[in-house]
């Protein structure tokens, strides 16, 4: 019965991959040697990778479209090479390069393909399409109908997703599924994914060749060599903070720090509460005498919901009749929810320190330059910790 219980409550399953090994016949080195890996319930594990390592080769044997040579796999405690291959590839989803669809299949037929084989009543089936439909942003009553051919290749990949996540199984495996699509598309359906993992919570295996992708999308990310050997599988803020060696270091590129700041959030860093806030109904001469006590050259002027304004700086006050009048409105103001790429950016447009807004637009303080950068070198300093330890200890003076 348990396939009758498909619910929202389906979160994902825990994955054990324990000395796994592939060797295709008539090939002398194996495909994958000896790979051994949790991949944790509910949580996006990216495999990257150079190509021919070796990805394709381990996340299809996780849904036995390629059986292992030597090993052991278990899907949330059950043994997956015990398991009937029907049963197995029910609670998998599998979503891969320009979405596999049949081609002969329209959208809705494509995403009912497994409710179907497990016998759903044909109600049930078509609810469920327009459920997934509307998950993935098709609207059902302009694409049911069509075949794959009369979608854009971000639609085809939207449908594949769909009819991947159909029959609600707790794990999902997607083998660079946003790979043929432009960079726009690519990064929509990014964000899409996320969006969808946060109510879904699945067990996610991604194959990508695309570091930047597997940053975004990954809890963890494993950085596979030849033979897919585990270079690296961690975090990917401790990965581009201490790439394990040159290999992963390569594959990390140019620019990690940066990248560090897509994974942060303003509401993460302290905030700097020294700028004096003034309202518009202060007078010029009033905020003139507290700019000139406090050594201050700008006030941030706030309205009545506590919401940033503009600056003002102290010598547009000297002549001005009210506080409202003068002063540079702000451009860009970032959020706590807003990146620290975002507030860099912001930064570098406002020429020093941004506001920074709470939940409902208040002025919660605001984010300079030096925090951004200090945070860096802290989250540089955590990572490298082990290491420097390692490296005291070898080279400290006994
Ligand atoms: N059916 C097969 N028979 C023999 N060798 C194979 C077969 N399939 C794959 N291989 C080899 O196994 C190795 C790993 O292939 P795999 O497709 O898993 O790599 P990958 O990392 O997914 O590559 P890519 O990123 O290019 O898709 C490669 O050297 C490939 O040539």
């Amino acid at each position: 019965m348990s396939e009758q219980t498909v619910s929202d409550e389906v979160s994902g399953v825990e994955i054990e991959l324990d000395h796994v090994t592939k060797r295709y016949s008539g090939t002398r080195a194996p495909a994958v040697d000896d790979f051994s890996m949790v991949v944790p319930a509910g949580k996006i594990v990216v495999f990257v990778g150079p190509s021919g390592c070796g990805k394709t080769t381990t996340m299809r044997m996780i849904n036995r479209l390629i059986e292992p040579s030597s090993g052991r796999i278990t899907i949330g405690g059950d043994d997956a090479l015990k398991l009937d291959v029907d049963t197995l590839r029910r609670r998998i989803g599998y979503a891969i390069q320009q979405a596999g669809l049949f081609p002969h299949f329209t959208v809705a037929q494509n995403i009912g393909v497994v409710p179907g084989l497990l016998g759903w009543d044909k109600k049930r089936v078509t609810s469920r399409v327009e459920e997934m439909m509307d998950l993935v942003g098709l609207d059902p009553a302009d694409f049911r109908d069509r075949y794959p051919r009369q979608l854009s290749g971000g639609q085809q990949q939207r449908v594949g997703v769909a009819r991947a996540l159909a029959a609600d199984p707790p794990v999902l495996l997607m083998d660079e599924p946003f790979g043929a699509v432009d960079p726009i598309t690519r990064g929509n359906l990014q964000d899409e994914l996320l969006r969808l993992q946060t109510d879904l919570k699945k067990t996610i295996v991604f194959v990508t060749h695309d570091f930047d992708e597997a940053v975004k999308l990954g809890d963890r990310i494993a950085v596979l060599g030849n033979q897919s050997k585990i270079l690296q599988y961690d975090t990917p803020e401790s990965i581009l903070a201490n790439p394990a060696d040159d290999t992963v270091a390569g594959f990390v590129g140019a620019g990690a720090s940066l990248k560090q700041l897509t994974l942060m959030r303003v509401r993460d860093v302290e905030l700097e509460q020294d700028a004096l806030t003034i309202t518009a109904d202060e007078s010029p001469a009033a905020v003139r005498e507290k700019l000139t006590t406090q050594r201050k050259q700008f006030a941030l002027v706030l309205d009545q919901r506590r919401r940033p304004v503009r600056w003002v700086h102290v010598r547009e006050l000297a002549n001005a009749s009210s506080v409202s009048s003068v002063g540079k409105p702000l451009r860009d103001v970032v959020s706590v929810q807003s990146t620290l790429q975002d507030a860099l950016e912001a930064m570098l447009a406002e020429g020093g320190s941004v506001p920074v807004t709470g939940s409902r637009g208040e002025y919660a303080g605001t984010i300079k330059l030096d925090t951004v950068i200090s945070t860096i070198q802290q989250i540089r300093d955590e990572h490298a910790d082990d290491a420097t330890a390692d490296a005291a200890d070898e080279g400290a003076p006994a």
